[in-house]
């Protein structure tokens, strides 16, 4: 049975992430196994800073948001001989496979070290939910609520000074942040990359709003999408109302997870050694309906693809 295992963060931060942490090291204990730590994700692992981690290294960290390890991004590790060099730091521990955290392009990461015969376990921490294979990935949720106070607050001001408000959200072509946070925030207009953007047809809609007596306006946009500067200045040209431009930016990925991501992360922890003891290597973790599932990580990658919510998309335009 396998003795040493490692764990990482990777890519972009999610809060929940630690609680992850967490629950691989506190499981791996449990079951007897060692657990290193690698820190800074693969540039970690590629200049071997691993370290051994005991029930302490994760005292206190289930509250924190980020990540402890530390993550990185490492584009470096799109190459073969940098893996393989991670690969002989890992060997050299003694440490027989890995559990990444991380998202959709640390999944390639974990997917290419499985392919080169090294076994990984993939655990979805992003606030984009992004991965395919779950229904939610650890820190979406802590992200969204996140969010939706922005807008509040956001919508405080932009109505006492009939003002329209644009507000730019992360989830890089993913648009699961934006159209679930217009919905609880009470938004009027969504813009994701799942659909066609037409930037007449949405400040003609803005306009036909007002027609209709709207005295303030929340249109959400997904990043990427449009420069919402310009944009706003082109509603503000056409209206004749004032109109703001806020980008979220990187306080959307900070903060205390909540309730939902540090049981979900703490599950999947658990979960991904479990698969590991049971003599699983090369696979990802997901949530689909609450129930926690393993798929192939190469099959996942290949060939699933993160179903975009036309059911949410429907709904949220039958509120606006
Ligand atoms: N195609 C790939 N092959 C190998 N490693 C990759 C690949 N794509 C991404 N990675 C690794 O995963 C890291 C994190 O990916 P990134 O897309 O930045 O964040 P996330 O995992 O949160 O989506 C990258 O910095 C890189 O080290
Ligand atoms: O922190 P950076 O490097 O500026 O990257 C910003 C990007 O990271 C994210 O916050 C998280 O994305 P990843 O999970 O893919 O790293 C995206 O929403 C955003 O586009
Ligand atoms: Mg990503």
């Amino acid at each position: 049975m396998i003795k040493k295992i490692g764990v990482l963060t990777s890519g972009g931060d999610a809060p929940g992430m630690n609680a992850a942490i967490r629950g691989v090291v506190r499981a791996a204990l449990s079951e007897g196994l060692e657990v290193y730590g690698v820190y800074d994700g693969y540039l970690g692992l590629y200049e071997d800073r691993i370290e051994k981690m005991d029930r302490r290294s994760v005292s206190d960290v289930i509250n924190r948001g980020g990540t402890f390890l530390g993550s990185a991004r490492f584009p470096q590790f799109k190459d073969e001989a940098v893996r393989q060099k991670a690969i002989e730091n890992l060997n050299k521990h003694g440490i027989e496979a890995l559990v990444v955290i991380g998202g959709d392009g640390s999944y390639m990461g974990a997917k290419c070290l499985t392919e080169m015969g090294y076994p990984c376990i993939g655990l979805p921490g992003t606030i984009d939910n992004d991965v395919p294979g779950t229904d939610y990935t650890i820190g979406y949720l802590t992200a969204l609520n996140c969010v939706i106070s922005a807008i509040d607050r956001l919508r405080d001001t932009s109505s006492s000074h009939n003002r329209i408000s644009v507000i730019e959200v992360m989830g890089r072509y993913c648009g699961d942040l934006t159209m679930a946070a217009a919905i609880a925030g009470g938004a009027e207009y969504a813009i994701v990359p799942e659909k066609p953007y037409d930037e007449t047809q949405l400040i003609e809609d803005v306009v036909k709003g007002i027609k209709n007596g709207k005295k303030h306006s929340i249109i959400v946009v997904t990043e990427h999408i449009t420069d919402v500067h310009q944009l706003s200045k082109k509603i503000e040209a056409r209206t004749g109302r004032e109109t703001r431009a806020t980008i979220l930016g990187h306080v959307q990925r900070g903060g205390a997870p909540t309730a939902f991501d540090r049981v979900l992360a703490s599950r999947m922890g658990v979960y991904a050694v479990d698969l590991l003891i049971n003599g699983h290597g090369g696979r990802c973790v997901g949530v689909v309906s609450g129930e926690l599932v393993h798929h192939d990580i190469i099959d996942a990658i290949e060939n699933k693809r993160r179903v975009f919510d036309e059911e949410l998309y429907l709904t949220a335009a039958k509120l606006f």
